[in-house]
């Protein structure tokens, strides 16, 4: 069902509270590497200003575990916005409080103000189903939420990066606003239709690469992905939880040992299901977590010292093999630790093979912050079909599932 966008709505004289996915990636320096989050959201933020409201743009960044850490801090999103957008982006020093009240209070029509990381506060990522079986947490999240709604007269979503997550910003905020207006932004509109013209459209080979570091989440996904794609690519950091599985030495790789059986399950159903899930077949190992550490590449199991950092070059070739007949591939996560040179050559080549792959006619998608920053980095964002602005999150809508946070904003 198509919901109602910032479009539909009179934001003239109006507060509007913004939901965002501004979790963009940051170096060491607290730079912004990538702002692709920023700059995608720019047209649903420009659309409020040029009709007359205000906005109180909210995100969260990084996983900072409820607490106030400046490394998480959206300061440099403030500041980059104010770039891009050629004038004063307020910034709340918090998300809630006196303080955010009375700078919200006074914003004038045109004014865009940005509060400061939702996830300094463990309310946020307090999950609904903990919240059902405790009426306390309930009670704690429903108080941070009011908090928030209480700033705006219009609640807009523009997060699809976020999509996925019950987070009180996503959906309690809106579910306490609820006399007024809860639409969609235009990002959240694009991706939605492009993503779901893919699934409707979805040509064989269809071709998934999973990799990243997320590997709990997304081996979640994995079940769902067997049924409708015939191929599955594993790399990144996930690959060391199913080499693990195999039986495989992993040295000091990293590894959700929870998820150790669950791996080898879904290797199992998998082949049920018709759906071929390709691990590395060599690994490139480094003794140090850094730039240009001392590696080397393996094959089968990794020395107790050692740990993966990128898929080897065999891996490579046999990844690209597979991608060049395809027509339709969804990538998310890097197949290594993409950010330390020399360890990006692996995340390259899938790159690269998803590019020639989409001049051969396939459709590709790219989701995820840190997928989305290696391809753009590359140069290669107009050879594939869409760059996604979220990784999980596309890869759950591909699944088919329905997201919480759409079924409280109006339908057209
Ligand atoms: N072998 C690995 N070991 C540790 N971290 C890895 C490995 N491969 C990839 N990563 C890390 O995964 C992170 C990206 O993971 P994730 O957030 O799941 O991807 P995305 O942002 O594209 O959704 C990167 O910071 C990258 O360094
Ligand atoms: O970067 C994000 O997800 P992604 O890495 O799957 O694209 C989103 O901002 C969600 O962040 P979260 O996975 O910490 O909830």
């Amino acid at each position: 069902m198509a919901k109602k966008t910032v479009a539909d709505i009179n934001v003239q004289g109006k507060k509007v509270l913004m939901r965002c996915d501004f979790n963009v990636p940051l170096d060491d320096n607290g730079n912004i590497t990538n702002d692709a989050r920023i700059t995608k959201a720019l047209p649903t933020i420009k659309h409020v200003l040029d009709g007359g409201g205000s906005l109180i743009l909210m995100s969260h960044l990084g996983r900072p575990k409820g607490e106030r850490n400046d490394k998480f801090s959206l300061a440099p999103v403030a500041k980059r916005l104010s770039e891009l957008l050629g004038k004063d982006v307020v910034f709340a020093g918090d998300c809630i409080g006196e303080e955010v009240e009375q700078k919200a209070a006074g914003l004038k029509d045109g004014d865009v103000m940005l509060l400061e990381n939702l996830r300094f506060h463990k309310e946020e990522t307090i999950k609904d189903k903990a919240a059902k079986e405790d009426a306390e947490l309930r009670k704690a999240k429903d108080d941070f939420a009011k908090q928030i709604a209480k700033l705006a007269d219009a609640y807009v979503c523009d997060a699809f990066g976020t999509a996925h997550r019950d987070n009180a910003s996503m959906y309690t905020v809106p579910c306490m606003m609820e006399d007024k207006p809860r639409v969609s932004g235009f990002l959240i509109e694009k991706e939605i239709k492009f993503l779901g013209d893919t699934v409707e459209a979805a040509e064989k080979p269809f071709v998934a690469i999973l990799g990243g570091a997320k590997v709990s989440d997304k081996i979640g996904v994995i079940e769902n992905l067997m049924r409708k794609v015939d191929t599955i690519l594993i790399g990144g950091a996930m690959a060391y939880t199913f080499a693990k599985a195999k039986g495989n030495k992993i040295g000091k790789s990293l590894c959700e040992d929870d998820f150790v059986e669950k791996a080898s399950t879904l290797v199992e159903e998998a082949k049920e299901v018709g759906c071929d899930i390709l691990l590395p077949v060599d690994t490139v190992v480094a003794q140090e977590f850094k730039a240009h550490a001392e590696n080397k590449v393996v094959e089968g199991d990794i020395e107790d010292d050692w740990e993966g950092v990128d898929i080897g070059p065999k891996t490579q070739e046999l990844f690209a093999d597979k991608l060049k007949n395809a027509k339709t591939i969804v990538w998310n996560g890097p197949m290594g630790v993409f950010e330390l040179e020399p360890f990006d050559k692996g995340t390259k080549a899938v790159a690269r093979a998803v590019a020639d792959a989409t001049s051969q006619g396939a459709r590709s998608i790219i989701g995820g912050g840190d997928s989305a920053s290696a391809v753009i980095g590359m140069g290669l964002e107009d050879k594939v079909s869409h760059v996604s602005t979220g990784g999980g999150a596309s890869l759950e809508f591909l699944e088919g599932k329905k997201f919480k946070v759409f079924s409280i904003l109006e339908d057209k």
